[in-house]
C-alpha cells in the first residue's frame, strides 16, 4: 500500500497535512482587522491604568504626593508601594529566583522603573494624572557597566545587603548575582597552555530589544460576586501566569481565568511577568471594576525584557592544521536592576553552554557571572530566550578569529571541525546530547549554491582593485553554521518556577467528523492554528480545514508551559501527534467492529481504516467519528477524545548554514547586502511556507541587531534609544531578497521527527551578518569589531585601518 495511486494522492492532498504549504488560516482575520488583541477588549465600566515612571536610573524615592493627581476629575486611585505592601504585592518573584519591585519601594534602580500606578476613567486622563503625581527623588550614583559594578562600593540591591547566597549559589560581591560554571576548567586551561595555536578575543553582544508590533498589556476583571478573576494579557505562557497569579494573590487557581487573546508578536518580550499585570489585578480588586493597562512604545522599549548584554571573552586552541582542541569562555552578563531572566531554573545563563557550537571540541569550560546594574531587567527575549544566540555568535566569531590566526579559509576550518554525521547522538564537552545532524551535507550544499570559490576569487580581485585605487568598495563574505537547542525541555532538568516544562494537547472529534484541538502553547504570529491542524490531519485522517486549533484560555486548554524557545513544535507538536495517535487507536477498534473483523485486520490508510488485503472494505474517519457517538459498541466508551501530556526525552537540535555577501562603501560605511542564502534543517517540515516566513522574519531581526539596533545608555543611565526615532527597525528598504534552502535530518526522538525553527534564523543570522562586515576588512588586518555595525562604526573601522588615508 505504499504506492500513491492518483486516487490516494488526491485523498492525501485533501487532508492538507504535514509537508503542505497550507495558507495560514489566521490571516483572513488579521488582514481584515478582525484580530482580537488585548487593547480590543472593552468591558463595561472599565478603568485605565498608567504608570508614573522614574526619570532617574538610580535614586532614592523621598516622597510621593498624590493630591494633585487625585484631584483631577476622572482619577479613581493612585497606587504606590505603600498601598501594595499590606497585600504583600509591592514585590514579586521573578522567573529567575530573584524578586522585583512592583512599584518603587524606597528607591529606583533603572530609568523607566514603575513608581506609581494611576487609575482613571480613561487612558488620557490617566496619562494627565501621571504628570500631576509629585515624586521627590534623591539621586544616587549610577552604574551602567557590569565590570565597574563588581568593583563599586555602591550597593544597588539594598534589599539583598549581607546576603552571600543567591538563587544560584554564592555571591562574590554585593552587586554580583551568580557564577555559573560548566565543563572542565583545569583540563581546558591545560589544553590551551599546550596548544600549537591559541586565538583570543573579547566581544560584546550589545543590549537589544525585540520591539514587537503590539506592546505589553493586560485587562483584569475581578468579579467580587462569584470571586472570579479574569485576566486577559499579552502572555506567552498563560498557564504559568495563572499559577503565579494564584500564588501571589491567594485566589484559588480555579477562580482565575487567564486568557491570551491574539498577540501581535511576542519574541520573548512577553514571557516575563511585569508590574503592569500585577497593578491591573490589584486595581481591579480595589475598585471592583475591570482595569486595563497597555504600555506605549517608549515604555515597552525602556522597561520590558531586553535581550543579550553579554560581555564574552574566549580562547580557542587548535593544532597547526586547524583541528580545535579546546575552548574557554567567560561571560560577564549584565542583568540590570533585577534578575528577571526567564531561563529554566537550573540554567541561570540559559543554554549558553551550547557555545561549543557545531564543532567536535573535546575540552571546554564556560563561566558566566551575572551582575546587577542600573538598567532594566529581563534579558530573556528575542529569538532565543535561552542565550543560544549569544553562544552561537561567540563560537562563530571565535572560528573566524581562529581562521585569521591560522591564515586559513574559514569555511574549510569549519568543515574540518564539524561533528560528523556518524557521531550523532553526540555528547558535547559542555554536556548537551545533540540528537541528530548532518552538517557536512548542509555546508557543502550551501557553499555550492552560492559558488563560494567564485565569491572568494571575486573578493580577492576586489581587494587588488581597491589597492590600485579603482574602487572604494570592499566585499565581505559572511559565513555561519549554527546548532540550536530548542524544545525545553525534559521535565527532569527543565522547569520554570518549579513547573516542569512539558506540554499538552487535547482533541475532541465531533460526531460529523470535524474536530477541535486545544494546546498548552500560544501563538503570537507563528501560525499554530494552521500548522498544528496539519499535524493532526496527517495523524487522524481528518482534513486540516475541519480542525479548529485553540490556545491561550486556561479555562479550556490543557496546562502547558507556553510558547518561547521554539518549544511549541518540539513539545506541544509532539503532544499533538501522540494525542492524534490515541484517537487513531480508538478509531481502529471502532472500525474493526463496524467492519466485523479483528482489530489487527484493519490498517490506517490516509483518511480511513481498510481491511487488510481488501481495500474496497473500509470505514472513513468521518464514518468512524459518527459511529463513536451514535452506536453502542461493546467494550468501547462513546465519544472520540484524547489528551496527551508530553515530556520530551531530549531537546531538539536544528541547525543551518548561512552565507551573506556584502559590498561595503569604505567612505560612507554603508553596507549593501548583495545576497543572503539560508539553509535550515529543522527535521521534518510541517508547513514549508510558514517555515520560510519564520526564516524571513528571523533574518530580518538578525539584520536589525547586527547592523544597528541597540538599547544604549548614557553614563547617567538614560536610555538613548527609547523611541523609534533612535531605535533601528528595518523596513522593506533595508531588507535584502533572502534565498532559502533546506535539508531534512529528522529528530530521532520526536514522534514526527520535527525540530523547532522559529529562533534559528536569528541565532544563525546575527553572526552571519556580523561576519560579513568583519570579513570585508580581514585583508587589511581586522580581527574583530563589536556590533551593532551601523554606518558610523563601519566607517570608523575603515578609518582605524587607515583606509581613508
Ligand atoms: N519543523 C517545523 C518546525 C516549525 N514549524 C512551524 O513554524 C512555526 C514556529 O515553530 P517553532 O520553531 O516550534 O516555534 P514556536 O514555539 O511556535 O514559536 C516560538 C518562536 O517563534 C518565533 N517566531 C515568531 N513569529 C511571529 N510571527 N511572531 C513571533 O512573536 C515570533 N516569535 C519568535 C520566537 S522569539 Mo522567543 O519567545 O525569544 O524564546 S521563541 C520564538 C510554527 O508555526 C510551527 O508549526 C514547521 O512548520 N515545521
Ligand atoms: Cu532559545
Amino acid at each position: 500500500m505504499n504506492d500513491l495511486s492518483p486516487e490516494r494522492q488526491e485523498r492525501s492532498a485533501n487532508l492538507k497535512g504535514m509537508g503542505c504549504s497550507r495558507k495560514r488560516v489566521e490571516d483572513a482575520r488579521f488582514t481584515q482587522g478582525k484580530g482580537n488583541y488585548v487593547d480590543d477588549i472593552k468591558l463595561d465600566g472599565m478603568l485605565h491604568g498608567d504608570f508614573v515612571r522614574s526619570p532617574y536610573a538610580h535614586a532614592r524615592v523621598v516622597s510621593i504626593n498624590k493630591d494633585a493627581a487625585l484631584a483631577l476629575p476622572g482619577v479613581v486611585a493612585v497606587l504606590t508601594a505603600e498601598d501594595l505592601a499590606p497585600l504583600n504585592l509591592h514585590w514579586m518573584p521573578t522567573l529567575a529566583g530573584d524578586k522585583q519591585m512592583v512599584l518603587a519601594d524606597g528607591k529606583v534602580l533603572f530609568q523607566g522603573q514603575e513608581v506609581a500606578f494611576v487609575v482613571a476613567s480613561d487612558r488620557y486622563v490617566a496619562a494627565d494624572a501621571v504628570e500631576l503625581v509629585e515624586v521627590e527623588y534623591e539621586e544616587l550614583p549610577v552604574i551602567t557597566d557590569p565590570f565597574e559594578s563588581l568593583k563599586s562600593d555602591v550597593v544597588l540591591r539594598e534589599d539583598l545587603a549581607g546576603q552571600t547566597e543567591g538563587a544560584h549559589g554564592p555571591r562574590k560581591h554585593h552587586n554580583h548575582i551568580f557564577t555559573w560554571e560548566q565543563g572542565e576548567e583545569a583540563a581546558t586551561n591545560q589544553v590551551i597552555d599546550n596548544a600549537d595555536i591559541v586565538a583570543e578575543e573579547s566581544m560584546y553582544y550589545h543590549r537589544t530589544h525585540p520591539c514587537p508590533l503590539e506592546t505589553c498589556g493586560s485587562v483584569a476583571s475581578m468579579d467580587k460576586v462569584n470571586g472570579k478573576l479574569t485576566l486577559w494579557g499579552t502572555f506567552q505562557a498563560p498557564h504559568v501566569v495563572r499559577t503565579v497569579a494564584s500564588l501571589l494573590s491567594g485566589i484559588e487557581e480555579h477562580n482565575i481565568r487567564v486568557i491570551s487573546p491574539d498577540i501581535g508578536g511576542g519574541f520573548g518580550n512577553k514571557v516575563g511577568v511585569y508590574p503592569g499585570y500585577v497593578c491591573s489585578i490589584v486595581a481591579s480588586i480595589v475598585t471592583g471594576v475591570p482595569v486595563k493597562w497597555v504600555e506605549d512604545r517608549m515604555e515597552n522599549l525602556m522597561s520590558t525584557a531586553f535581550a543579550r548584554d553579554y560581555h564574552m571573552t574566549g580562547k580557542i586552541a587548535a593544532t597547526k592544521d586547524g583541528k580545535i582542541t579546546g575552548l574557554h569562555c567567560h561571560v560577564t552578563a549584565d542583568h540590570g536592576g533585577f534578575d528577571a531572566c526567564a531561563d529554566p531554573t537550573k540554567f541561570p545563563a540559559g543554554f549558553m553552554n551550547i557555545c561549543t557550537g557545531s564543532y567536535d571540541i573535546p575540552t571546554a569550560y564556560l563561566a558566566v557571572d551575572g551582575v546587577y546594574t542600573n538598567k532594566a531587567p529581563g534579558g530573556v527575549s528575542y529569538r532565543c530566550s535561552f542565550r543560544v544566540t549569544e553562544a552561537v555568535y561567540f563560537i562563530e566569531r571565535m572560528i573566524e578569529v581562529l581562521a585569521i590566526k591560522l591564515d586559513m579559509d574559514a569555511a574549510e576550518l569549519r568543515r574540518i571541525n564539524f561533528i560528523k554525521k556518524e557521531q550523532f547522538p553526540y555528547t558535547a564537552a559542555l554536556g548537551w546530547e545533540y540528537d541528530s545532524g548532518d552538517y557536512h551535507t548542509a555546508w557543502d550544499k550551501a557553499l555550492k549554491s552560492v559558488d563560494y570559490e567564485g565569491l572568494r576569487k571575486e573578493q580577492a580581485e576586489r581587494v587588488e582593485a581597491f589597492k590600485r585605487g579603482e574602487t572604494r568598495t570592499l566585499m565581505g563574505i559572511g559565513l555561519s553554521f549554527f546548532t540550536e537547542i530548542v524544545g525545553a525541555g525534559p521535565v527532569k532538568n527543565c522547569d520554570i518556577l518549579g513547573m516542569g516544562m512539558f506540554d499538552s494537547c487535547e482533541i475532541r472529534i465531533h460526531p460529523t467528523g470535524s474536530a477541535i484541538a486545544r494546546l498548552g502553547t500560544i501563538s503570537q504570529g507563528q501560525g499554530h492554528a494552521t500548522t498544528f491542524a496539519q499535524i493532526l490531519a496527517s495523524e487522524i485522517g481528518i482534513s486540516a480545514d475541519s480542525i479548529t486549533i485553540e490556545e491561550g484560555d486556561t479555562d479550556t486548554a490543557p496546562y502547558g508551559l507556553g510558547t518561547y524557545g521554539s518549544r511549541s513544535t518540539p513539545v506541544a507538536g509532539a503532544a499533538t501527534a501522540l494525542a492524534g495517535r490515541k484517537i487513531r487507536a480508538k478509531a481502529q477498534m471502532i472500525a474493526a467492529y463496524l467492519l466485523e473483523v479483528h482489530d489487527d485486520d484493519v490498517e490506517f490508510d490516509i483518511d480511513r481504516f481498510v481491511v487488510k488485503g481488501a481495500p474496497e472494505k473500509f470505514k472513513t474517519m468521518k464514518e468512524i467519528a459518527y459511529a463513536a457517538y451514535n452506536q453502542a459498541i461493546p467494550g468501547i466508551e462513546p465519544g472520540l477524545e484524547a489528551v496527551s501530556y508530553y515530556d520530551p526525552p531530549n531537546m531538539t537540535y536544528p541547525f543551518g548554514a548561512y552565507v551573506c555577501v556584502m559590498d561595503i562603501d569604505v567612505d560612507t560605511g554603508v553596507p549593501e547586502i548583495r545576497r543572503f542564502y539560508a539553509l535550515d534543517d529543522c527535521g521534518t517540515r510541517i508547513n514549508p511556507m510558514i517555515i520560510e516566513g519564520q526564516v524571513h522574519g528571523g533574518l530580518t531581526e538578525a539584520l536589525a541587531v547586527a547592523l544597528g539596533q541597540e538599547i544604549a545608555y548614557d553614563e547617567l543611565g538614560n536610555v538613548k534609544t527609547g523611541t523609534l526615532m533612535d531605535f533601528f527597525l528595518p523596513t522593506a528598504w533595508e531588507v535584502p531578497n533572502y534565498e532559502t534552502d533546506y535539508t531534512v535530518t529528522p529528530s530521532p526522538h520526536h514522534p514526527i521527527g520535527a525540530k523547532g525553527v522559529g529562533e534559528s534564523p536569528h541565532v544563525g543570522g546575527v553572526p552571519c551578518f556580523s561576519n560579513a562586515i568583519q570579513d570585508a576588512f580581514r585583508p587589511f588586518g581586522n580581527t574583530h569589531t563589536n556590533m551593532p555595525h551601523d554606518h558610523w562604526r563601519i566607517w570608523q573601522t575603515a578609518n582605524g585601518l587607515g583606509l581613508h588615508d
